[in-house]
């Protein structure tokens, strides 16, 4: 966001900016903010000679190779992710211009898996706030807070918030979680081309469980425990009302909230305004994407996929859905397609006797308890220390335990012989060797995803996905892995991380300002995603790299906003959809600057 002293005029070559600022107040804009780079015209006008060296750099050349020595010269990833934000908050134009120059090698330092790091230290490591700061005890002064931002009706086209009750695979991490929405923002621009001038990054305190933050003097948040119920559900309304009167032609973007307040989130609003989870929705199209290439490679029908879930929560049940639709899409009918999935929790594989117990979203996926009655159980009074987490599937767990045990994984594997195996379960080492091996020896080419972030929650890693099953396995994960060299072919690990499809899904909807974000939108981003990566040679990754992010995000931006016109819910028109897109990209380059 600029400051009040600042203004964009024009679009696309000609923009420029102009501003009443000058001196000090110029360079202390980030936005404003071009170091060395500010013409002598312009240090003449802006008042700036004498504080800036005399050597006028050429542009951003220089200034790259500076803050690249510089950044790799961090000893760790989270030094290097300071690096970045004090970069950002010095200069958003050389942040951006760096980090899209590097996206392979900084995308996971300014965003997963780093980023989990840095919310972990969130309270040591914060220097200058960014965003917004929302607290559920002063749910009257949202529209206060969201105006003093400085943006006005149509300066912004994007809020991201979360709540941070589930960050990422590391739980809840109350007001820290504003770095997610940061970092997501991030991924926004430097992917899509968003611009980063207007967007607001937002936390949703609403208290937090987290004792380790509780009990720390430095905590940036409310000390208290999470508020829920309906005075939860009234400040999220409160929410979605001020930003819909002040920003009216903005979408909302809805980020690692738990389970069961995610969904409801959604069906709240889902129809009302433009808006998406990406957990839910952004994370099931990313999956959706890859699984459309391996099943093509896998030479199989998707009527015929039989699919283990392993962690029934936003990201597991929303890739069910997903999965459940593209049966559906090839000719299962509903009930068929839903039972061609089974979902494995803490309790164990859920089952209709479960009832009262389970989450409603998971219920329709509830086996029939009599068709797996001769099935084994293990004994199941061990539970994972951070059951907590998750209290309904915690108190079931606890009741398999004392009523004869839990069917497990590696049960639900033997008697289902999967094609397809996925984990979103938060808990590593979950896919063992054995139980691969099993799935393996009853499938050609299974299809393996273990998806939970950061990259040591994973529940195997790609290395031994391959040497367990011989090479045969077609395999994505959560976070970035390196190549695999096994038995003479290399293997591309293709990431399927929702950064692969949200930042062109929001920018689709965006261009085409369209009234929400329709099913058929998200799996048009999902087909744009898959049509990416169509290389079937041994070794080759199921989804696009992340080196082509940008050109991948455009694509899907495109297929987006062309369907969002095509089902008439665009409120923008437009007779050339790419050339919208292009046009609307914002470029980290740096514009005149202009006084006033
Ligand atoms: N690759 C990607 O793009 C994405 C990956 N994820 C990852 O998926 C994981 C889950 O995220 P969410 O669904 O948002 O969390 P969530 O909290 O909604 O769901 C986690 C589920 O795992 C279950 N669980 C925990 N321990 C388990 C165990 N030992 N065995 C079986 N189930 C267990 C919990 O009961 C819960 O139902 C996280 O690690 C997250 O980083 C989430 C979204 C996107
Ligand atoms: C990638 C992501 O959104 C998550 O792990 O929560
Ligand atoms: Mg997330």
């Amino acid at each position: 966001m600029f400051s009040r002293q600042a203004k964009i005029t024009g679009i696309g070559c000609s923009r420029k900016i102009e501003t009443s600022a000058r001196g000090c107040d110029v360079l202390r804009d980030p936005a404003l903010n071009k170091g060395s780079a500010f013409t002598q015209e312009e240090r003449n006008s802006l008042g700036l000679n004498g504080l800036l060296p005399p050597v006028i750099s050429n542009e951003l050349e220089p200034q790259l190779t500076r803050a690249l020595t510089a950044y790799r010269k961090a000893p760790t990833d989270l030094d290097k992710h300071i690096y970045m934000w004090r970069l950002h908050d010095n200069n958003v134009t050389l942040f951006y211009a760096l980090l899209q120059r590097h996206l392979m090698e900084m995308l996971p330092v300014v965003y997963d898996p780093v980023v989990g790091e840095a919310i972990e230290q969130y309270s040591e490591i914060i220097t200058r706030p960014r965003g917004v700061f929302l607290s559920i005890n002063e749910p009257d002064e949202i529209e206060e807070k969201l105006s003093a931002f400085g943006a006005s009706a149509d300066d912004i086209d994007l809020l991201v918030a979360s709540d941070a009750e589930e960050i990422l695979g590391i739980g809840d991490w109350g007001a820290n979680g504003i770095d997610i929405s940061i970092g997501k923002l991030a991924v926004y621009t430097a992917a899509a081309g968003v611009d980063p001038h207007r967007v607001i990054p937002i936390v949703l305190d609403v208290g937090t469980n987290n004792q380790k933050l509780l009990n720390d003097p430095l905590y940036i948040g409310y000390r208290h425990s999470r508020v829920v119920g309906e005075v939860y559900d009234n400040f999220i309304d409160a929410y979605v009302r001020a930003a819909k009167k002040l920003f009216p032609r903005a979408m909302l973007h809805w980020e690692d909230f738990g389970s069961t307040n995610a969904r409801r989130i959604l069906s709240r609003f889902r129809d009302k305004v433009p808006t998406f989870n990406d957990d839910m929705q952004g994370t099931g199209a990313i999956v959706l994407g890859a699984l459309l290439n391996a099943v093509r490679r896998s030479d199989t029908l998707w009527s015929d996929q039989r699919v283990v879930i392993l962690g029934a929560g936003t990201a597991g049940v929303g890739i069910a859905d997903q999965i459940r639709d593209q049966m559906v899409r090839h000719g299962v009918s509903q009930d068929e397609a839903t039972r061609r999935i089974w979902l494995v929790d803490l309790p164990g594989l859920l089952t209709d006797d479960m009832k009262h117990g389970l989450l409603d979203f998971q219920v329709s996926y509830a086996r029939p308890a009599a068709e797996v009655q001769a099935w084994s159980r293990v004994s199941a009074d061990m539970l994972p220390a951070t059951q907590t987490r998750w209290p309904a599937m915690a108190a079931l767990r606890s009741e398999k335990a004392q009523n004869g045990g839990v069917i497990d994984l590696a049960e639900v594997v033997k008697k289902v012989r999967p094609t397809i195996l996925i984990g979103t379960s938060t808990t590593p080492h979950l896919f063992t060797e054995e139980l691969v091996k099993d799935m393996a020896s009853h499938v050609e080419r299974p299809i393996i995803f273990p998806l939970s972030n950061p990259t040591n929650l994973h529940e195997a890693t790609p290395a031994q996905l391959i040497e367990w099953t011989d090479g045969r396995v077609l395999v994505a994960t959560g976070a970035p892995f390196e190549n695999v060299t096994f038995k003479g072919v290399s293997y591309t690990i293709g990431q399927a991380n929702n950064a692969a499809l949200y930042p062109g899904l929001g920018f689709g909807a965006i261009v085409s300002r369209a009234s929400h974000v329709s099913d058929e939108m998200i799996f048009a981003a999902a087909q744009a995603v898959a049509s990416q990566a169509t290389d079937a040679t041994p070794g080759a990754a199921l989804l696009p790299s992340n080196a082509d992010l940008r050109a991948t995000s455009s694509v899907v931006a495109v297929a987006v906003a062309s369907k969002a016109q095509e089902q008439n819910i665009a409120q923008e028109k437009f007779t050339d959809v790419i050339e919208a897109v292009n046009s609307a990209q914002w470029w980290p380059i740096y514009q005149p600057v202009i006084a006033i």
